[in-house]
């Protein structure tokens, strides 16, 4: 890395029309920060990106990054917009655009070439970037000799190359499997803390958010409707969009190395797919509440654990969930169940009901903590 000053922030506030559709969004990024943007369709997610980007020009505000100003349209002041090449500004969605007739490393190289850099010194850079993204020696594969995620590997280290002073993601992972976007989203988290560049992620996976940012916004028709920590927006949703969002349960916890556990909770481990770290590590378990099978058990005496995933418990409350009814277990706090509107009318679906639940290990997805 060169010895330029990275610590710059973004700081926003800015207003985009397109049609009868406008955008009014403050916010900021700080420098290593993983800002997240939720928001339903249409709310304005890739204008607020392309607004910053430069394809698509402010009616009012400014954009800075650090001491530069990126675009500003202001009374009584004169007009800004860079060029998009020169906002510094790397962006990435969900398809790599890489040049199918240039070999990886010529597709990393491409960016600081285009800079001035000679052709040695980029593809040495290019093959350190190949090294970071996990695809050493892949370096003469062509586009179509990789696979999806490994492409998309590719597709991250040519923007970083570039030496970006920001980062835009709009959903970079949405076209992945699993495990492909649980590795993605530990390359992007070290390098934006090795870099020290802001990021401003776009998506609609809430293990994103819980993994990768510190911070969300949740855009509603084009205004914030709030925003706050992950913690704050997921825990208290203000919004139906965000409450849907959060539909998922997300249970913090630690690795047990093959499994996960959370303190107090009445199953010594619990089984599921996705990324562990090691032992005694912080980690994140979540799932769709409606994969929860729950069933009314009257010979429970005592909470305890039964087969893997499975244990006795009571229900705590009762109450409308997102897609059905939402049922939580008493003694596991944060844990619910939600079951299908019909079986709301069965007469054990009642509070400090006995019951067995079941959490299918394939239903369960863990990750690391990445950012916090
Ligand atoms: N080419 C266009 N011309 C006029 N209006 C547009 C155009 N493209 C989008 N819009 C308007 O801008 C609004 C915001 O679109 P945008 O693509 O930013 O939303 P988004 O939140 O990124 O949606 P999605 O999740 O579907 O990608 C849309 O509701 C639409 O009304």
């Amino acid at each position: 890395m060169s010895g330029r000053e990275r610590a710059n922030g973004l700081d926003c506030a800015l207003r985009v029309r397109r049609g009868t559709f406008v955008l009014d969004v403050t916010a900021t990024a700080a420098p290593g920060e993983v800002l997240a943007v939720i928001g339903a369709n249409g709310s304005g997610k890739s204008t607020f990106l392309g607004a910053i980007a430069g394809t698509h020009p402010l009616e009012r505000g400014t954009v800075t990054l650090g001491a530069r100003v990126l675009c500003s349209r202001e009374p009584n002041n004169p007009s800004v917009a860079l060029r998009r090449a020169a906002r510094r500004v790397g962006f990435l969605d969900q398809r790599a655009r890489l040049f199918p007739h240039l070999s990886a490393r010529a597709n990393i190289a491409f960016g600081p070439r285009a800079q001035g850099v000679d052709r040695r010194s980029a593809d040495a850079a290019a093959d350190d970037w190949l090294a970071r993204v996990g695809l050493s020696g892949r370096g003469d594969d062509r586009p179509l000799q990789l696979s999806g995620g490994q492409q998309q590997r590719i597709a991250i280290a040519r923007t970083l190359a570039a030496a970006p002073e920001l980062l835009l993601l709009d959903e970079p992972f949405a076209a992945l499997d699993v495990a492909s976007s649980a590795e993605l989203r530990e390359i992007i988290a070290a390098e934006a803390r090795r870099l020290g560049i802001p990021v401003v992620l776009v998506s609609h996976d809430p293990m994103d958010l819980v993994a990768l940012a510190s911070r969300v916004i949740v855009l509603e028709a084009g205004k914030i409707a709030q925003s706050g920590t992950v913690a704050e927006v997921l825990g208290s949703p203000a919004t139906p969009f965000a409450a849907a969002f959060t539909g998922r349960v997300l249970l913090r916890g630690v690795s047990t190395g093959t499994g996960f556990r959370v303190a107090g909770s009445p199953l010594p481990v619990l089984h599921g797919e996705g990324e562990l770290p090691p032992a005694a590590a912080a980690a994140i378990a979540s799932f769709d509440p409606s994969a929860v099978r729950v069933s009314p058990d009257p010979a429970l005496e005592a909470v305890t654990s039964l087969a893997a995933n499975s244990w006795l418990g009571s229900i705590g409350a009762v109450s409308s969930g997102v897609t059905g009814i939402r049922v939580e277990c008493a003694e596991w706090p944060g844990l619910f169940a939600e079951l299908p509107v019909a079986r709301a009318f069965e007469p054990w679906v009642t509070a400090g009901a006995p019951t067995r639940w079941e959490l299918p290990a394939e239903a369960v997805r863990f990750s690391k903590t990445y950012g916090h």
